[in-house]
Order: structure tokens, then C-alpha cells, then sequence
């Protein structure tokens, strides 16, 4: 297995392997970039196919974090840690407090959140051993209530903002009433945003490999429930990919037809030129780390400060930089993830 002529090595900080023998643990934590501030990134859990596949997740994953974190305005760099193991059989007290230890071991540098297959009682196991933690807090609301430490509400919100900012720009509506959204994975935060979309007056189709999961989504708000492969073939105004990564792909975008992708998973496209690909065919594409940095901008408030206002209005400027980057994008006639890669990769050069 290459590490450091990897093709998505990028310089890493840092790579480290984690084991556990006692409890199972196998685990990969990547420091990518530590200029703007210490390295915060969810664990994801997933029962990867090989150690390669790992390493790759994680590596495109800690890099987009640090363009996230850039481009949302945050002083955090970019981490991200993997899990190899199946959520639902392989998690474990023991395995949890092990991935804790290793992420105390890195004294700071690495600060634990929630992924995929990781939620707000897994990184409160982890914090029985490590202070570097966030997500986990119990935080009041503008209308009232509570809101506990999952981030994916505040995720769904800025892909909400930033899905409308995408619809203005390519559609020219600045309304959503009778859009027509194709919502792949309704899990955390793509069943939240369905419940945004679906108040705003939009017709919404959602597909899940959980099909229980996508009908009890689709009675909730109303929506239309499809097999996981049709979602890629409906004729509708924006397609959101709210499920794991490589959705953009050879196989999948000749089957869009729709104007605008704008989605919650990390590392949609599968290669760069995908971007490319998506703009020849007319399609507005909101680059993954930028529309949906909700999620890092409420886990940071909470280790600096929550207030639940100011988080909300943070998360709204996502739409602003999204329009900051198609605007970009139109003029130099460039890809919209090419324009936000070169303008992520700015802001953290000035910070060095
Ligand atoms: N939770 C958060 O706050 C944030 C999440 N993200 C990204 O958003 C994506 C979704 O995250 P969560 O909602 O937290 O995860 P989740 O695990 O709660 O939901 C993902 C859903 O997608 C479904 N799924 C997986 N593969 C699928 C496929 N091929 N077709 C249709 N459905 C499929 C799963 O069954 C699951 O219901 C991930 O890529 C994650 O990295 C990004 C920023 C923050
Ligand atoms: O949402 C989180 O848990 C923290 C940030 C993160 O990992 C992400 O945006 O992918």
C-alpha cells in the first residue's frame, strides 16, 4: 500500500494507524492541514473492503475538511478518522474508549465528531477518555428548545441555504414552492433537509439502500419513496446527494438531467475531472465542502461558545460564498470545485 506517494497523500500532516487488540479497534486518524487551527473531522464507521480503501476515505476526507473549515471562515484546520468495522455488529464500549485513547494520544492536534455510522452516544463513550471531543452537548435554541450535540440538523440547514442559492443562480427562482428535489439518503441529515424542503413547498423524491428507512422518510414530509439506483434518472430541478461519497461519477452523470446538484456527502465527485464533467453538461455543481459545512460550524461554536443565533447566521453565509464561487466559476468559465479548491487553498496559504 502506498502512504507517501499516495494520490491522495497531499502532503498530510500526519497518518496514524491505530490499533487495539483487546476490543478489535483498526482505525486510521489523518491530520491534513493544522494552519488555521487544530484538525476537527467526524469518525466515520464503515466496514471498508480493504485497509487501501480506508486510507483513501480518509485521506479525501481530512483534506476536505481543511478546505471546509477554510472556506467557512473557522480558525480549525482539517482531520478525519476512520473506523474499519460495520456500525451496526462490530461497535463496542471497549473499541469506542480505545478510539478515545488514541485521540487523546495526539494531545490536541485531532479533535473527534460524528460521521457516518457514528453519532452523539459513540463520541460520548470516546470523551471517557479524551477531552478533544466535540458534538456531544446538549444546546439551546432561538425558538426555546433543545438540541442535542448531532450536528446533522445544523448540516441540513446549510445545504438548505445553500441548495436555495444554487436554484437562484442556475434557476433564477428565489422561491422553492413546487421545486422538484431528488434526495439520495435520508439518514441524519438528509432526512432533516427533506423536512426544509418539503416546509418550503418543495416535491420531494428520496431513495435509500435502507428502503424502511426511505418510506418512513417519505410518509413523514411527504415525499415520494424510489429504489436506490432510480434516483439517478428522475427528471427534476436539483439532484441532492445526502449519502456517502463518488456519487458523481462516469456511470451516474450522464444519467442526470437535472440543472443543479447540491448535496450533503463528503467527496462527491469521484475524480477532480468529474467537476469538469458536470459543468459540460450544464449542471451547476455546489462544491460538497462548502454547502455542507453547517455541521463544523455548530460542532465549533460549541467548543468556543454556543449561541444558537449566531450559529444560524454563520451558516447562512454559506450561501454567500457559494454565490462568491459560481459567480467565479461563470466568469474564468472554470469548474465550481476548481474555483472553491484555489480559493480554499488561499485562505489556508495566507494562515501559514
Ligand atoms: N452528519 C453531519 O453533520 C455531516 C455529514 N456529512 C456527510 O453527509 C453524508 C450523510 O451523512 P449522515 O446523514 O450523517 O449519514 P447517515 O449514515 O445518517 O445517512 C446516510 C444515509 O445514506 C444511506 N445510503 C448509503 N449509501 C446509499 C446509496 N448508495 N443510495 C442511497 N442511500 C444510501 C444510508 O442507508 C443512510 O440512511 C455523509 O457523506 C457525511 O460524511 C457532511 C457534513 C456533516
Ligand atoms: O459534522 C461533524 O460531525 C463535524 C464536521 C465533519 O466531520 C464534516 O463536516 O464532515
Amino acid at each position: 500500500m502506498q502512504l507517501f506517494d499516495h494520490p491522495d497523500f497531499d502532503d498530510h500532516e500526519q497518518v496514524v494507524f491505530c490499533s487495539d487488540a483487546a476490543s478489535g479497534l483498526r482505525a486510521i486518524v489523518a491530520v491534513h492541514d493544522t494552519a488555521l487551527g487544530p484538525a476537527l473531522g467526524g469518525c466515520r464507521m464503515w466496514p471498508y473492503t480493504s485497509d487501501e480503501e480506508a486510507l483513501r476515505d480518509v485521506l479525501r476526507l481530512s483534506r476536505g475538511m481543511t478546505y471546509k473549515s477554510a472556506l467557512a471562515g473557522l480558525p480549525l484546520g482539517g482531520g478525519k478518522s476512520v473506523i474499519i468495522g460495520n456500525p451496526r455488529t462490530d461497535k463496542s464500549e471497549a473499541l469506542l474508549r480505545a478510539m478515545g485513547r488514541h485521540v487523546e494520544r495526539l494531545g490536541g492536534r485531532y479533535i473527534v465528531a460524528e460521521d457516518s455510522g457514528t453519532g452523539v452516544p459513540d463520541i460520548k463513550t470516546m470523551a471517557l477518555e479524551t477531552a478533544h471531543v466535540s458534538g456531544v452537548v446538549e444546546k439551546a435554541t432561538t425558538g426555546g428548545g433543545t438540541r442535542s450535540g448531532d450536528p446533522s440538523p445544523s448540516t441540513a440547514y446549510g445545504v438548505f441555504v445553500g441548495l436555495r442559492a444554487a436554484v437562484l443562480h442556475r434557476l433564477h427562482r428565489t422561491d422553492l414552492e413546487g421545486l422538484t428535489v431528488a434526495i439520495q439518503g435520508v439518514g441524519s441529515v438528509g432526512g432533516h433537509l427533506a423536512r426544509y424542503l418539503a416546509e418550503a413547498g418543495a416535491r420531494l423524491w428520496v431513495a435509500d439502500i435502507d428502503e424502511a428507512q426511505a418510506r418512513r422518510v417519505a410518509d413523514r414530509v411527504g415525499a415520494t419513496p424510489v429504489s436506490a439506483d432510480a434516483i439517478f434518472d428522475l427528471e427534476v430541478d436539483v439532484f441532492a446527494p445526502c449519502a456517502l461519497g463518488a456519487v458523481l461519477n462516469d456511470g451516474t452523470i450522464p444519467r442526470l438531467t437535472c440543472p443543479v446538484v447540491a448535496g450533503a456527502a463528503n467527496n462527491q465527485l469521484a475524480e477532480a475531472r468529474h467537476g469538469q464533467a458536470l459543468a459540460d453538461r450544464g449542471i451547476l455543481y455546489a462544491p460538497d465542502y462548502v454547502i455542507n459545512a453547517g455541521g463544523v460550524i455548530d460542532v465549533h461554536y460549541e467548543r468556543a461558545g454556543y449561541d444558537h443565533g449566531r450559529v444560524m447566521s454563520h451558516i447562512e453565509r454559506i450561501a454567500d460564498t457559494l454565490t462568491e464561487i459560481f459567480a467565479r466559476a461563470d466568469m474564468e468559465r472554470k469548474p465550481t470545485a476548481a474555483v472553491a479548491d484555489r480559493m480554499a487553498r488561499q485562505r489556508v496559504g495566507r494562515a501559514r
